[in-house]
């Protein structure tokens, strides 16, 4: 099972993001996440498929997932796939057709991830996970970088794990180095890393740290 970082480019400076993208990218880190709100399902808005455009041209070659906290989220599916997302993500909770969305973007030649919230058991997702990709159990509630870990969630990523032992699951809120290894030991093989690394002093060290305690 391959373990991988995937730094969440929310909370870094914008002024300076093309720097830090093509820092932690150097150090080591896998995937470029992109964290899309439409200040419906959450509250923030953030970014577009032209933001994610923009970026890719400056790192081409690496691979970026896309997370759409959106409604009616294959709406979109499109749009960042032509920007350049390898693997979109959307949430259960935003649709009733998520069997179909996932078949859809098979159709398309990228990835598909399903996300559930805190609050979402494991059960609203099982029926997919022969046409997932990934799976992002969310450790804060979405909407916002720098929250605290929600621990209830390891549960659902023992359980996942268990049912499939080869799937993707990936952790996203809260992940920081006393996090990291206890998700890890949930189940977990990929991990989203936002204000934790947005804040370091010194950002190659801090993914290469984290890459270490990954080992
Ligand atoms: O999807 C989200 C928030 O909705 C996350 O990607 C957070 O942005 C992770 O940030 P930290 O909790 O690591 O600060």
């Amino acid at each position: 099972m391959k373990h991988s970082l995937a730094p969440s480019i929310l909370s870094f400076d914008l002024t300076n993001l093309h720097e830090s993208v093509r820092t932690f990218l150097a150090a080591g880190a896998g995937i470029v996440h992109l964290d899309v709100m439409d200040g419906q399902f959450v509250p923030p808005i953030t970014f577009g498929d032209s933001y994610v455009r923009a970026l890719r041209s400056i790192v081409p070659q690496a691979f970026f997932e896309a997370h759409l906290m959106t409604l009616s989220p294959e709406r979109h599916f499109e749009a960042f796939a032509e920007a350049g997302c390898g693997r979109i993500l959307f949430h259960a909770e935003a649709g009733v057709h998520s069997y179909r969305h996932c078949q859809t973007l098979q159709s398309m030649g990228v990835e598909a991830g399903i996300a559930i919230n805190p609050g979402t058991p494991v059960e609203s997702v099982v029926e997919l996970l022969d046409v997932v990709s990934l799976v992002l159990v969310m450790t804060v509630n979405p909407g916002w970088g720098g929250q605290s870990f929600i621990s209830s969630a390891l549960e659902k990523v023992r359980r996942i794990r268990e049912l499939r032992p080869e799937l993707n699951i990936e952790v996203d809120g809260g992940i920081d180095p006393k996090t990291l290894p206890i998700a890890q030991a949930a189940g977990a093989n990929v991990f989203v890393v936002g204000s934790y690394l947005a804040k370091a002093p010194d950002l190659t060290a801090a993914v290469r740290g984290l890459m270490e305690q990954m080992g």
